[in-house]
């Protein structure tokens, strides 16, 4: 760059629920001094809205002509995501099972996805020092041109064991087949489904801890950087 500043670096993370996505790329981006989007909150920003205004979650158009209404603004400091819609915080309810238990339906409809991922784009080009955007088709379809694309993998296992300890012991069962029916709902939707991009490495986190996950990102990033 003309004046010096080191071009903004765009990290692409994508893989799986439960892969460690979210853990890893905000302690990366912290790590880094680079901005964080969690895409899945903005999605499940939009299905709460629609909940909560009463749109027929069972019925796409509906939700189609709903898309543009909500106004959703994300935080991108990675020591302190914040997500809201129309002005209201929502990191809270986004969480619950019952927006867990819808945000493949919403987010499968190619009119939502046009609208988020017109904000994902113009959040990533505004990153000063860059960014690291974790989702399921930000290597594939959102950041297409990412310096650095990342898909990570777990054994469904692996990744119930993780969920469950989080939800405070969780039936396991229930939460491994929970896991399973969403990657296969956001695998199979037409529109710009969970898929590893031709270009991107893949890290299997199953025997890594985070620490050693956050470490092998970080080592990527800074041999991109190095022009390695
Ligand atoms: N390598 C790891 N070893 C053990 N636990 C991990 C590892 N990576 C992440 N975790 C834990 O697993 C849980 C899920 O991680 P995280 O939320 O980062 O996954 P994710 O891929 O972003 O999931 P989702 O897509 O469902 O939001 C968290 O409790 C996190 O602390
Ligand atoms: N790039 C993305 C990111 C997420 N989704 C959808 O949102 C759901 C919630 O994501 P979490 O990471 O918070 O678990 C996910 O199951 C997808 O339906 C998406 O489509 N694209």
């Amino acid at each position: 760059m003309e004046n010096g500043a080191a071009k903004p670096v765009i990290v692409a993370i994508d893989g799986p629920s439960g892969t460690g996505k979210s853990s890893t790329s905000k302690a990366v981006a912290a790590q880094l001094g680079l901005s964080y989007l969690d895409t899945g909150a903005q999605y499940r920003a939009i299905t709460w809205w629609m909940v909560t205004n009463g749109i027929d979650i069972a019925d796409p158009s509906s939700i189609a002509a709903a898309a543009g209404k909500p106004e959703i603004l994300s935080g991108t400091d990675p020591t302190g995501p914040t997500i809201t819609v129309d002005g209201v915080d929502v990191a809270g309810p986004i969480r619950e099972q019952d927006v867990t238990s819808k945000v493949s339906a919403v987010s499968a409809v190619p009119e939502v996805r046009a609208r988020i991922t017109e904000l994902q784009r113009a959040i990533a080009a505004s990153a000063v020092t860059g960014i690291v955007v974790e989702g399921r088709d930000i290597g594939t379809t959102v950041l297409p041109d990412a310096d650095l694309k990342i898909f990570l993998t777990a054994s469904a296992e692996a990744r119930a064991a993780r969920r469950s300890g989080e939800l405070k012991g969780a039936d396991l069962h229930t939460t491994r087949e929970a896991l399973i029916k969403r990657d296969a709902a956001d695998s199979s939707r037409k529109t710009s489904p969970l898929a590893k991009a031709d270009d991107a490495v893949e890290v299997d986190t199953t025997d890594l801890t985070l620490q050693q996950v956050i470490e092998c990102v970080v080592t990527l990033v800074e041999e991109k950087r190095a022009g390695k």
